[in-house]
């Protein structure tokens, strides 16, 4: 056989086509190297990646006491098959499988590490659209609306309209978005999203379009925005309610005309991005209160999804269950995990506020909770608020429920507010604003 050495060239072409993460770190921990498909799993940008610890990046599950890294810079040996979980942009948890490996040059001397993981949301390469009708991307349903949903989605997929995303919170926008980016023509460009609720109007601009060096007082360097890292893929804006009106002149020019202007640039730049948007809120209500601009509105309202809240599609709720108990037994090295029937009626039964993002955190606690492969309906009663005082579930005194859980939450993470959120499985953005609504001065 003739013998074949691949060039520098032609190695990261192969990184680059490959289905699995692949990142490559220093001996300080820096990152060095990020594939594309490490991008798209943890949606975390090279460019964002490249030079930072990779425990900043990744936050992964072992990265504080049992970095596998770290073993493997130390012991000098390669680990396979190790069980983690990374959390990803959206602060969601990605449960995956690493390996990991030293990296030395030609003369042997240690250059760093490299860590290769497989996204187990999903066997290898299904980003596409699945033959059945039951689901798309991540997201699937029985649902009637949902399947009526999915019955136009390749459509939607292909075409580069402005897609506006309704639904409550938790209900799956987000994982929606992302579908629709996997399976249409620019899924091997960028997905790039941006919170946001989750940037006062002064960081908001400067996320988008970026700045020049010198815009601003601490703008040391030129620095892309985040509709530059897009390129022509996709720039999702979750929560566009949030948007407030002088930003929103802004986000109408870049809609009409494509164009936008870095901070300090003063040129006129282009973006060849789809754009998604989604919100929890109802946006035609917030036009007519002035709140939101009409001819924005209609700008992103060209074809408008709305996902159903949980609880009108609790015909969802056994398979969903089922898929996350799999999911994070696996992560926890439980084969096989089975959801007691008396659990899952109790799961059924529930009105889930939180929709699908909170039957996924309930899951994960009871995997955690669970003494064997069988979740057992205790493992919900005392740490999810299924039930309230009186026993009749959270759909009867929301509020007081919700009011307690909060405090709950709140008081457990010594008033740290990402991590409540991340408790009661719901946005942070959501949490703050139900604070605010209770706003008694009882929860702070
Ligand atoms: N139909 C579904 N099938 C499988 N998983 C789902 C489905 N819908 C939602 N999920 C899961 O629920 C979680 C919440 O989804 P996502 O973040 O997309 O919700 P959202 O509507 O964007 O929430 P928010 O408005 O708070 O941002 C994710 O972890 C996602 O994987």
């Amino acid at each position: 056989m003739p013998s074949f050495s691949p060039t520098v060239s032609m190695t990261s072409a192969i990184l680059e086509s490959i289905s699995d993460g692949v990142f490559t770190v220093d001996e300080a921990w820096r990152i060095t190297s990020f594939n594309r498909a490490a991008e798209v799993i943890t949606g975390v940008n090279r460019e964002e990646a490249l030079g930072r610890p990779c425990s900043d990046v990744l936050r992964a599950s072992l990265c504080q006491s049992r970095c596998p890294l770290r073993r493997t810079l130390r012991q000098g040996n390669p680990l396979f098959d190790i069980p983690a979980w990374f959390v990803d942009s959206e602060g969601e948890r990605v449960p995956v499988r690493l390996a990991t490996a030293i990296l030395r040059d030609a003369e042997g001397k240690v250059l760093g590490a490299a860590e290769t993981f497989r996204d187990l949301r999903e066997p290898a390469g299904t980003n596409r659209i699945r033959e059945s009708i039951n689901c798309f991307g991540h997201l699937i349903s029985r649902n009637q609306k949902m399947q009526a949903i999915f019955a136009m989605l390749p459509k939607v997929a292909a075409s580069h309209s402005t897609v506006l995303i309704t639904g409550e919170s938790g209900t799956g926008k987000g994982v929606l978005a992302r579908a629709i980016h996997g399976a249409g023509p620019r899924c091997s460009a960028p997905f790039v999203g941006i919170n946001c609720a989750a940037f006062p109007d002064t960081l908001i601009e400067n996320e988008l379009f970026g700045h020049e060096k010198g815009a601003f007082t601490g703008a040391d360097r030129r620095r892309d925005g985040r509709i530059s890292q897009a390129g022509n893929g996709t720039l999702f804006f979750d929560e566009m309610g949030d948007v407030s009106l002088a930003v929103q002149v802004r986000l109408l020019r870049l809609l009409q005309e494509r164009t936008y202007e870095p901070l300090g640039s003063g040129f006129t730049q282009k973006t060849e991005a789809r754009f998604l948007a989604a919100t929890h809120q109802d946006l035609a209500a917030l036009v007519r209160g002035g709140r939101f601009r009409e001819d924005l509105f209609w700008r992103l309202d060209v074809i408008r999804i709305h996902l159903p809240p949980l609880r009108e599609r609790k015909e969802d709720i056994p398979e969903l269950a089922l898929r996350f108990a799999q999911r994070f037994g696996h992560v926890a090295g439980h084969a096989d995990v089975r959801i007691h029937p008396a659990a899952m009626a109790q799961l059924v039964a529930h009105d889930w506020p939180g929709n699908v993002r909170e039957l996924e955190n309930r899951i994960e606690r009871a995997v955690v909770l669970a003494d064997s492969n069988e979740i057992l309906p205790e493992y919900f009663i005392p740490a999810s608020g299924l039930n309230d005082e009186k026993g009749q579930g959270l759909a009867s005194g929301r509020d007081a429920a919700e009011r307690r859980m909060i405090l709950e939450a709140l008081t457990s993470t010594g008033g740290n507010r990402t991590a409540a959120a991340k408790i009661l499985g719901i946005h942070r953005s959501t949490l703050i604003r139900k604070i605010a609504r209770f706003g008694d001065g009882a929860i702070k």
